[in-house]
């Protein structure tokens, strides 16, 4: 079975040292692989090229095998993200907003039962009728990761998910996760948060300067400690 996605040696330059430089990395069907680096090292970049919000100057994206580049619209279905702000219509409930995601992937049959999960998954089944603007900022949140699992993508990409949630939505977050990869989705999540990245994930790869620069093991000890000597060993070997 192919990689659920695999990125080869991507390259994107904003100027100014910014954007991504020969960033490759994989995530295997049923595995949670996370990405850490400071702020402004490229995580949200690599997923915004990876669902072609940014067009890559060079290197490869593929999809369950497909090059992106020649993904159909319906096969876009197959992926869910949440990248950068949870988008929500404001002036829609949130029940709403959740059906008319549904729709837009695919889910066609059983789209109330489809929805319902998602409340229960999330935990926001008591905002269901609330208009998304009146949501909380972690209400949000898990409106936007909720309208990401729902169709059950093959292919599932979280940018700091868990940046606005309270304890119980993080323990939410990390059983939806979790249950997501045991029936064989591959997912790929960025986060600044090392300890609980390391309880749900199989692999971490630190990202420094736009590319993949180390892993962390997540059953190792001292993560932070770890974290900063692989980002400092890069630094330096790029300035000396
Ligand atoms: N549209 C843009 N134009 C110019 N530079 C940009 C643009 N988008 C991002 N950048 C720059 O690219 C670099 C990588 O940004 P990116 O948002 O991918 O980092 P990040 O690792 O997700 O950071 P954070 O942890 O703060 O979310 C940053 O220096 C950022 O300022």
């Amino acid at each position: 079975m192919p990689d659920r996605l695999s990125v080869d040696d991507a390259r994107y330059d904003f100027g100014a040292g910014a954007g991504l430089f020969g960033a490759s990395l994989t995530v295997a069907p049923g595995e949670i692989h996370a990405v850490v680096g400071l702020n402004g090292s490229g995580k949200t970049t690599l997923m915004r090229a990876v669902v072609e919000m940014i067009r890559l100057t060079s290197g490869r994206v593929r999809v369950d095998g497909v090059d992106v580049t020649s993904l159909r619209a319906r096969d876009w279905a197959r992926v869910g993200h949440v990248i950068e702000q949870p988008f929500a219509y404001p002036e829609h409930t949130v029940r709403a907003n959740l059906e008319m995601a549904a729709l837009l992937h695919g889910v066609g049959d059983e789209l109330t039962a489809t929805v319902d999960r998602a409340l229960g998954e999330l935990g926001i089944e008591k905002f269901a009728g609330v208009l998304a603007r009146r949501l909380s900022l972690g209400n949000r949140q898990r409106l936007g990761i909720a309208a990401a699992l729902q169709h059950r993508p093959t292919l599932i990409m979280l940018d700091e998910p868990t940046n606005a949630l309270d304890p119980a939505g993080v323990i939410l977050v990390r059983e939806a996760l979790l249950r997501h990869a045991a029936r064989g989705a591959g997912i790929l999540v960025s986060s600044h948060h090392l300890d609980e990245v390391a309880r749900v994930a199989h692999r971490i790869s630190v990202f420094n300067r736009g590319r993949v620069v180390g892993a962390l093991d997540p059953s190792g000890r001292d993560l932070e400690r770890t974290f900063f000597r692989i980002v400092h060993a890069d630094d330096e070997s790029r300035t000396s």
